[in-house]
């Protein structure tokens, strides 16, 4: 009797909410991957963990060679202590029971030529650290532009990471063989895929075709028959419900259906090849005490549209009788196959020695006790095409379904086999999730977000759940910490549980049948499957998030629970609720069907090269689980202790946090719209912007040609091209630029007009008489310039405006406003004014700043402009034309400077009169460079040297000095 198995589980399973020490390490990104690279090597996760003790009160297990090296160190299994602020001891009887949740991931391998040419955004790091970068995030608008806080590079890590090479059968070794040891040793134990369409999740739990590539399901079913090889036993028990045992009865002995329908399998056999591989078979072996006789029950159930269906029930019509003759083609009537969804039920209180064990189990779901692989084998592979014909036909491209195959193991010892308090009753349960994504292949953002509605409800709230429990835990173990002070170490954990948050199990089927795994019933494992070569960046981004967060909640793996005084049920009564759950289903009967929901499928059968494809419709009927009245006093009781407030605070959270899912995805939706409202908006003005640019240029080049035309024009009408001169005719100073001689050129031509006219009129103009002819000839027309000849001069000083230095131009052609306007009697009259005022008005001028000066520039530049278009020559002779213009502080200022100007001017008349011209015999009378020799006669013209040129230009530059303007010039010279 010393072997006999105890009722083995501790007051501290009791516990909802294993304690955990506050982690350090978050372990999903880079930062933790760099701190848990030491201890990963110290510890492979890779390698297989070591067999636990044999034991029927198995220990818990801790330091198993599998737990996450990142993970913070496991406390010893005694008696574990935590040290509180003060270094208060405290006594933590959760910690040596806690393990974290394990999360491996799957790298999907290349399948097709794209995938081999595309580069993989997933990169191994290390055995347990994975780089994933975006590939499009420096091309792809959208990522740069991404509403949500998915970044486009992180580093995750993992239990282990596999790379794609990896075999089917390694996979299983490492991961879950360790768990079908704890089954077969008395755990509980769950593993679920998880990950987006197409990255091999079923592949990684049901396998493929080939040679080698049974998936877990298969492998699992190998081992548990290879190992209890010799020691299965002829139980008079059966396991019930979650954790209990009946009496078994005669049906149980009965071989289970092991093939599908007659009619069902003759369809579907053609559909499709099944995955599952009967050649390939797993030889390991687990080695076992030899004193227990075990027996293995096999359900396969499907959560589907948030209902849970038994896939090893028989497909039925809708009066209830197997189907034994599918359909073909050319039937008039298509067949209608009905199924029932079952109801999720809390584990009743006699099943087990703990009151606060709430675990659930789906009433009804049929399971068949297998005698060997083979058998079990064909069960999954029924339950296969059950999911297919009324799952995934609604979707073929996917499966939306969760399958999840329930295998459980009841064993006893060998001298107590008739002690039902003796029999042991582990899960292991497989789950094969539906496909996490968002979207499937969608490219626009908008329209990914808008798919996001579609997230898989079961998958949400398994999130929302993990996330919750870490929380928990975590505010649980730092309460604890913090109330064990002053206590002794002794701590109650009651009033700190009230505080916890409650974890939304109930929201969902899925979590609702998991959640006694998640509450400390047993070790947990996550697949991740992830297919790097898709183009689902940001879904992948999310199972990684996921199985970051599921590895930092703890579970409790713990002995599965010995039931503490088993329930006799008769077969009768049993057998009569199973009747009453899978028998013939009545359409009119509203109780027992509900509301049925139809769907058509249409199968395809055939189609091979020597056989004729042929289609055949079927209707699928799936009704609401019935409100079963003949519970079980059991279940009545356990119902009652469901609180209706409690319920319907639950309903009103599901109903707010759905609320708030769509009012997360509206905004997203509407940010992601206006993110591209605005690009399109950008580009467009960016668009508009370059047009408009691109028209200002041709506007620019079209004046400039304007200008360039206007000027030819002036030279024309100054003669200079009617009276063409040949250049190599006359010498040309070196030192003389091609503005110069434009300018030379203008007054040479214009000298050479005004002298021919004085050669007709028979006046002669002498450059070289004295001065008092010249006087005279001021006299005669009231100004000192008023003759033809000192008119041409003036002239030519006019023309030169276009061409000559910035400075003479300022002083010479600038207008302000008409009144001004000087003539050259005005220009006598203000050589007379008062010296007083014309130092006022130099002062004015000098104190003209420098942005007026400016201003003044950009307006002559205008000016400028202006002259050119359309008849330069009249507007060169603008100064007399009427301008009306209103007085401003600019204007004063810019009067001014003209009045200096105009002194400029009228000094630099005066200079010019008072020089002297020699005519070509005689040398120049003022030279500082020398005697050159004349340029060029023309006619009878006088001829002006360039030394004489050079002289009358040094002279206007003294002038200007002089008077005071040469500030300014010298400022619009370097300007
Ligand atoms: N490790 C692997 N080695 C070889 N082929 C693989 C592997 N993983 C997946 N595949 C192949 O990739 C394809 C998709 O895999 P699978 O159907 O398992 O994806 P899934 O995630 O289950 O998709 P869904 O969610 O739509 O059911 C299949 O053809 C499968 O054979």
């Amino acid at each position: 009797m010393s072997d006999k198995p105890k009722a083995t589980r501790s007051s501290t399973r009791t516990k909802a909410q294993p304690a955990v020490l506050p982690t350090t390490s978050r372990t999903t990104r880079a930062k933790a991957a760099t701190t848990t690279k030491s201890t990963a090597t110290a510890v492979p996760p890779s390698l297989p963990p070591p067999p636990p003790k044999k034991s029927a009160a198995r220990k818990p297990l801790v330091n198993r060679g599998n737990t996450d090296a990142s993970d913070p160190p496991s406390k010893p299994p005694s008696k574990t202590t935590a040290t509180g602020r003060k270094g208060t001891k405290i006594v933590n009887t959760f910690d040596n029971e806690r393990e974290p949740i394990m999360a491996y991931l799957r790298i999907r391998p290349a399948l097709t030529d794209d995938d081999s040419t595309t580069s993989p955004y997933l990169t191994p790091l290390s055995d347990t650290t994975v780089r994933m970068a975006d590939p499009q995030d420096h091309q792809n608008l959208a990522s740069r532009f991404r509403s949500s806080n998915i970044t486009p590079s992180s580093t995750y890590t993992f239990s282990h990471v596999f790379p794609p090479a990896t075999s089917q059968s390694d996979f299983f070794t490492k991961t879950t063989l360790p768990l079908v040891r704890d089954a077969l040793e008395g755990q509980n134990a769950l593993l679920f895929t998880y990950g987006v369409t197409n990255s091999g999740k079923t592949y990684t739990v049901q396998g493929g075709s080939s040679e080698g590539s049974a998936g877990i399901v298969p492998r699992t079913l190998d081992v548990l028959f290879n190992s209890i090889d010799g020691l299965q036993g002829d139980s008079r028990y059966r396991p019930v419900r979650l954790h209990g045992v009946e009496l078994a009865d005669a049906s149980d002995s009965k071989a289970p259906p092991v093939a599908p329908e007659p009619g069902l399998e003759g369809v579907l056999d053609q559909m499709n090849s099944l995955s599952l591989n009967d050649l390939d078979i797993d030889t390991t072996a687990i080695k076992l005490d030899r004193n227990y006789e075990y027996s293995i029950w096999l359900s396969y159930a499907e959560i589907y549209n948030e209902k849970v269906y038994d896939l090893l029930d028989s497909v039925k019509d809708t009066q209830g009788t197997r189907v034994n003759a599918f359909p073909q083609s050319n039937s008039s009537s298509s067949l209608v196959l009905a199924r029932t969804a079952l109801a999720i039920k809390p584990s009743p209180l006699s099943d087990s020695q703990d009151a606060s064990i709430t675990g659930k189990y789906i009433a009804g779901l049929r399971q068949f006790r297998v005698h060997n692989a083979s058998q079990a084998k064909s069960l999954v592979k029924l339950g296969q095409l059950h999911r297919r014909v009324f799952g995934t036909l609604a979707n073929r491209e996917s499966s939306r379904s969760h399958g999840m195959v329930v295998i459980k193991i009841m064993r006893c010892h060998r001298g107590e086999k008739n002690d039902p308090t003796a029999v042991q009753i582990s899960r292991l349960t497989l789950v094969d999730l539906a496909g996490s994504e968002r979207t499937k292949h969608t490219h626009t953002t908008g329209d990914r977000l808008k798919e996001a509605g579609n997230i898989n409800k079961s998958l949400m709230v398994l999130g929302q759940c993990l996330e919750t429990l870490r929380s928990n835990q975590k505010r649980l173990a730092v309460s604890l910490s913090q109330d064990g002070e002053g206590k002794d170490g002794r701590m109650d954990t009651r009033d700190v549980k009230r505080g916890l948050a409650i974890v939304p199990f109930r929201h969902s089927k899925l979590t609702e049948v998991l959640m006694d795994y998640f509450i400390g019933d047993g070790r947990t494992v996550v697949i991740v499957n992830v297919n790097p070569y898709d183009t689902g960046y940001d879904e992948n981004s999310h199972v990684m998030k996921f199985a970051a967060l599921a590895r930092e909640v703890y579970t409790t793996p713990a002995p599965a629970p010995v039931h503490q005084a088993p329930v006799i049920t008769g077969p009768g009564k049993l057998q009569g609720k199973v009747i009453k759950k899978l028998g013939p289903l009545t359409l009119n009967d509203p109780e027992v069907v509900p509301k049925p929901f139809g769907r058509k499928v249409t199968l395809s059968m055939g189609g091979g090269s020597s056989k004729k494809q042929s289609e055949a419709v079927v209707e699928v009927l799936e009704v609401d689980e019935t409100q079963d009245k003949s519970n079980t006093d059991e279940d009545d009781d356990d119902d009652m202790t469901i609180n209706p407030f409690v319920d319907e605070l639950f309903d009103e959270i599901e109903y707010l946090r759905l609320q708030l899912f769509e009012a997360e995805m509206r905004c997203a939706i509407i940010e992601a719209d206006t993110r591209e409202e605005v690009m399109r908006e950008m580009e467009e003005r960016m668009a508009n912007m370059e047009q408009m640019y691109r028209k200002r240029l041709m506007k620019e080049i079209e004046q400039n040609e304007l200008k360039t035309d206007a000027k030819i024009d002036m030279l024309h009408q100054s003669g200079l091209f009617a009276s063409p001169v040949k250049k190599p005719t006359r010498p040309i100073a070196d030192d003389i630029s091609e503005d110069e001689e434009d300018e030379e050129e203008i007054d040479r031509s214009l000298i050479s007009e005004e002298t021919e006219e004085q050669s007709t009129s028979g006046e002669e103009f002498d450059f070289g008489s004295d001065q008092d002819q010249d006087d005279d000839d001021s006299a005669a027309s009231g100004s000192p310039l008023s003759g033809k000849g000192k008119a041409s001069v003036r002239n030519s000083i006019t023309k030169r405006q276009s061409t000559a230095p910035r400075e003479i131009r300022e002083s010479l052609a600038f207008v302000p406003d008409a009144p001004m306007v000087p003539s050259d009697t005005e220009d006598a009259a203000m050589s007379d004014e008062d010296e007083d005022e014309d130092e006022d008005e130099e002062e004015s001028t000098a104190t003209i700043s420098e942005d007026e000066e400016d201003s003044e520039a950009e307006e002559n530049d205008d000016e400028d402009e202006d002259e050119y278009v359309p008849d330069p020559v009249p507007k060169l002779r603008t100064k007399s034309a009427p301008r009306v213009s209103s007085p401003s502080p600019t204007r004063k200022s810019a009067q001014a400077k003209f009045l200096t100007s105009k002194t400029q001017a009228s000094a630099l008349e005066q200079e010019m009169d008072n020089m002297t011209i020699n005519d070509g015999g005689g040398a120049p009378r003022a030279s500082s460079t020398g005697a050159k020799k004349p340029r060029r006669v023309l006619g009878k013209t006088p001829i002006v040297t360039a030394d004489q040129m050079d002289a009358v230009a040094m002279a206007i530059d003294k002038r200007i000095a002089q008077s005071g303007g040469g500030a300014n010039v010298r400022r619009l010279r370097l300007s």
